[in-house]
Order: structure tokens, then sequence, then C-alpha cells
């Protein structure tokens, strides 16, 4: 294979997606890679991918693989082996359970365990799931920030069930991965609600194509100033 024909393949990034059963982790997967979320929950046995192709400023492509992993595997002797060889970590807990929250010192140490020997370490974020119920919030945000402090993580707030920020929070450990800095006016575009976008698609499907990411969709989310809703 030429140099140039390399050149033109996409990067591809290992992203595992971890924290405990109902978290909300396929939700997110499903949400950052085919723009839909289900109310009904069904347990993740083992664990499950995911392919997203997205475009980081500079016009870089990269393909992510999510490996969207069961809640019920931590302690199994499977965990270590699906985590490792990974570039970037969704540590998520749902901000309605504490438990969900205290577990992911048990879920970071399994992660830290696994990539031990390994010379480059993954890079971590911590999300925080479900801001949709944020009157029903148990974990407070300071407690959030201390965590992601003390262990050098990014930190992220995300609805799966609304969309808000959930591209955002693969976009920045895929930029943070690759080195890429995402200014403040990607920050603040990739964090607008698909939720709110959908209904504008399905009425002008001609105008809008749903595949685009929320990053490359500029002229769409402008079009919040001019759409009729
Ligand atoms: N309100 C609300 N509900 C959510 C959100 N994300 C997920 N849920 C719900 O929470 C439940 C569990 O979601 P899943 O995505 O299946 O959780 P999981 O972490 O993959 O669970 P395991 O497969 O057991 O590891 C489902 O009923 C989802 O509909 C969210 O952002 N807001």
């Amino acid at each position: 294979m030429s140099d140039s024909e390399e050149d033109s393949q996409d990067k591809q990034l290992k992203i595992v997606v971890i924290g405990d059963g109902a978290s909300g982790k396929t939700s997110l997967a499903t949400r950052f890679a085919q723009e839909a979320f289900g109310k009904q929950y069904k347990q993740t046995i083992g664990l499950d991918f995911f392919l997203k192709r997205i475009t980081l400023p500079g016009n870089l492509n990269v393909t992510l693989q999510v490996w969207d992993i069961g809640g019920q595997t931590i302690g199994g002797k499977m965990l270590d082996k699906y985590v490792y060889g990974a570039q970037g970590v969704l540590l998520v807990y749902d901000i309605t359970n504490y438990q969900s929250f205290k577990n992911l010192e048990d879920w970071y140490g399994m992660v830290k365990k696994a990539n031990e020997e390994s010379d480059v370490q993954p890079v971590v974020s911590l999300v925080g799931n479900k801001i949709d119920l944020e009157h029903m919030r148990t974990v407070k945000a300071d407690k959030h920030q201390r965590f992601c402090q003390e262990n050098s993580l990014i930190s992220q707030f995300v609805s799966a069930k609304s969309g808000d920020s959930v591209f955002l929070a693969f976009q920045r450990v895929a930029a943070e991965i690759l080195g890429v800095k995402l200014n403040k006016a990607e920050i603040e575009q990739s964090q607008v609600s698909l939720a709110f976008i959908r209904p504008f698609i399905s009425r002008f499907p001609e105008r809008i194509n749903p595949s685009l990411s929320p990053a490359r969709l500029g002229y769409c989310c402008n079009l919040r100033q001019h759409s009729p809703f």
C-alpha cells in the first residue's frame, strides 16, 4: 500500500464504555451511532459494538469503534480483555443513582489494572448520564468534579434520552487522543441536542441529511433562529 493510500484511510480508535448496569451505556452508544433512543431497558450480555465515523477539526476523519460493555461483566474474567488496548474510556454513571457513581472507583481501578503494562494509557472521561432527570439527581456535581480533578479525567454531563452533549462526549475523547484542540464554537455546536433538530429533519427531510453528525450540521443548528419551532 502506498503512503497516500494509507493516509486516505480513516484512523480507527477503540473507545470502551463501562459502568454499572442501567446507567445508560447502550443508550449513549445508540444515541451516538444511530441517533436513536429506546425507553425499554434491555440488559447487554457481554458486549456490543458500534461504529461511527466522525470528522474532527482540520477535516480529520476518524472511525470510532465503540465497545459497549455490559454492566454485569464487572468482576468477570473477560472484562480486562475487553478494556485492554482501548485508547479511550467513557466511565458512565447515572446522576440519579448514587451507587452507580460509587462503583466507578472499581470500574476505574479495573481500567488502570488492565492497562498497567501498556506504554500508553487511555484517555478517560467521567460521564454523568440522565441529566434530563436533573430534579432526581443524587450525585452532586462537585463530587463529580472532584473525581475528575483527582484522576485527571475529562468531565462530561449528558442525556442519552434528549441527546444533550452525547456527540460531544465522544468527540472530546477522540480529539484528546489525537491531540486535536476543539474550539468553543465547535464545543457549543456539538452540545446541540439532536432531539431539537429531529422535528425539523422530519418536516424538511430534503433540506437536511440526518446522517451528518451534529459537528457538521452548523447550518442546521443555525436554523434554530430561522425555523418555525
Ligand atoms: N431518563 C433517561 N433514561 C435513560 C437515559 N439513558 C438511558 N436511560 C434508560 O435507562 C435504562 C438503562 O439504559 P441502558 O442503556 O440499557 O443501560 P446500560 O448501562 O447499557 O445497562 P447494561 O446493559 O445492564 O449494562 C433504559 O430504560 C434507558 O431507556 C437518559 O439519559 N435519561
